[in-house]
C-alpha cells in the first residue's frame, strides 16, 4: 500500500474517534450498555431500533425478529453512531440476542384492527410474550424488560407470572411502556391550553386501555385554566389514541412511530436510571402498593436497580 493512502487512512480514522470523543461517546465516560429489540422487523420495531441506534447511551444493540431482522440490522447498522447493530432470526438465535442485554424492549405480537379492542390481542400475544420472558429468564435474567406488546395490562402480569416460575422475578426491573399515553396526553393539552409542549409534564397513572388510562390534567404543567369541558374532552381523546390511530390506518395497523418514539423515550430513560442519573422519572405499568391493584401505572423513580420508588398519586396542583 502506498504511504500517501496509508496516511489519508489513518487520518480518517483518528478523525473519525475525536469526533466520538467530542461528542460524548468516549468509553470512559458512558458505560456499556447493551439494549435488545425483539420483534425488531415490525412496524414499532424497525423505526425503534433507529431510535435506539441514534441512542449515545447504546454500545450494543442487538435486533431479533421471527424474520427480517438481516436486513433491517444492515440498514441501521450502517448508521455512524456508537452502537455496534447485530441482527437475529429465528428461534435459534434468541440466546444470543439476549446474553448480556441491560435492557430487553418487546414491541412483538400481533397488533388492532379496526373494531377490535386490545383484550382481542390476548390469546396470541399472551403466548408470544410467554416464549420470550421464558427465554429472558434463561439468558439475561437481570435485565430490565420493557414490555410494549399488548394487552399490556396482561401481558405485564403474564411476564411476572413466567419470571416468578423461573425463580428470576424482580419487580423492580419489569415494566409496561405507556409513555405513548403519556406523550399524547402532553400533545393534546398543549394544543389546547397553548403552551409549548416542549414544556408540558401531564401524568397518566392506571393501566394502558380504554378508561383505565387516567391523565391527570389536574396536575399538568404549565397550569392552564382549561374547562370541566374542556378537560373531559382531553381526557376521552388520551384514553381513545391508539383507537383514533387504528381507525385512521384502516386495517393496517396500530400506532408505530408515535410508539417508538415513546418505547425509545421510555428506553432512554431506563438507561440513564441504570447509569446513575438522579431523579429520572416516567409513568410506567409497575408492581404497585399504590391502589390495591397489583399492577399500576405512575410515575416512577428509575435507578441503578431498575425501579428505584414508585411515586404516589400526587395531588392537584
Ligand atoms: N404499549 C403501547 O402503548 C403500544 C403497544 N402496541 C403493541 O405493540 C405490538 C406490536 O405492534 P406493531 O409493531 O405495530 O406490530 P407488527 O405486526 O408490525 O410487528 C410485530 C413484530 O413482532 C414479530 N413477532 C411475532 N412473533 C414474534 C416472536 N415470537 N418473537 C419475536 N418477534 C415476533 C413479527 O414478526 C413482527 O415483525 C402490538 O401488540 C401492539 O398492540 C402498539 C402501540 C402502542
Ligand atoms: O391502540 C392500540 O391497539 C395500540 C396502542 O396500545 C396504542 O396506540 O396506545
Amino acid at each position: 500500500m502506498k504511504a500517501s493512502a496509508l496516511r489519508s487512512i489513518k487520518s480518517t480514522l483518528t478523525s473519525g474517534s475525536c469526533h466520538l470523543l467530542r461528542r460524548g461517546y468516549a468509553t470512559e465516560s458512558v458505560p456499556d450498555r447493551k439494549v435488545a429489540v425483539l420483534g425488531a422487523a415490525g412496524g414499532i420495531g424497525q423505526p425503534l431500533a433507529l431510535l435506539m441506534k441514534l441512542n449515545p447511551l447504546v454500545s450494543k444493540l442487538a435486533l431479533y425478529d421471527i424474520a427480517g431482522t438481516p436486513g433491517v440490522a444492515a440498514d441501521v447498522g450502517h448508521i455512524n453512531t456508537r452502537s455496534e447493530v447485530a441482527g437475529y432470526m429465528g428461534e435459534e438465535q434468541l440466546g444470543q440476542a439476549l446474553e448480556g442485554s441491560d435492557v430487553v424492549i418487546i414491541p412483538a405480537g400481533v397488533p388492532r384492527k379496526p373494531g377490535m379492542t386490545r383484550d382481542d390481542l390476548f390469546n396470541i400475544n399472551a403466548g408470544i410474550v410467554k416464549s420470550l420472558c421464558t427465554a429472558i429468564a434463561k439468558y439475561c435474567p437481570n435485565a430490565l424488560v420493557n414490555m410494549i406488546s399488548n394487552p399490556v395490562n396482561s401481558t405485564v402480569p403474564i411476564a411476572a407470572e413466567i419470571f416468578k416460575k423461573a425463580g428470576t422475578y424482580d419487580e423492580k426491573k419489569l415494566f409496561g411502556v405507556t409513555t405513548l399515553d403519556v406523550v399524547r396526553a402532553k400533545t393534546f393539552y398543549a394544543g389546547k391550553a397553548k403552551v409549548p409542549v416542549a414544556e408540558v409534564n401531564v401524568p397518566v397513572v392506571g393501566g394502558h386501555a380504554g378508561i383505565t388510562i387516567l391523565p391527570l390534567f389536574s396536575q399538568a404543567t404549565p397550569k392552564s385554566n382549561l374547562s370541566d369541558e374542556v378537560i373531559t374532552a382531553l381526557t376521552k381523546r388520551t384514553q381513545d389514541g391508539g383507537t383514533e390511530v387504528v381507525e385512521a390506518k384502516a386495517g393496517k395497523g396500530s400506532a408505530t412511530l408515535s410508539m417508538a418514539y415513546a418505547g425509545a423515550i421510555f428506553a432512554d430513560a431506563c438507561l440513564k436510571g441504570l447509569n446513575g442519573v438522579p431523579d429520572v422519572v416516567e409513568c410506567s405499568f409497575v408492581q404497585s402498593t399504590v391502589t390495591e391493584l397489583p399492577f399500576f401505572a405512575s410515575k416512577v423513580r428509575l435507578g441503578k436497580n431498575g425501579v428505584e420508588e414508585v411515586l404516589g398519586l400526587g395531588t392537584s396542583l
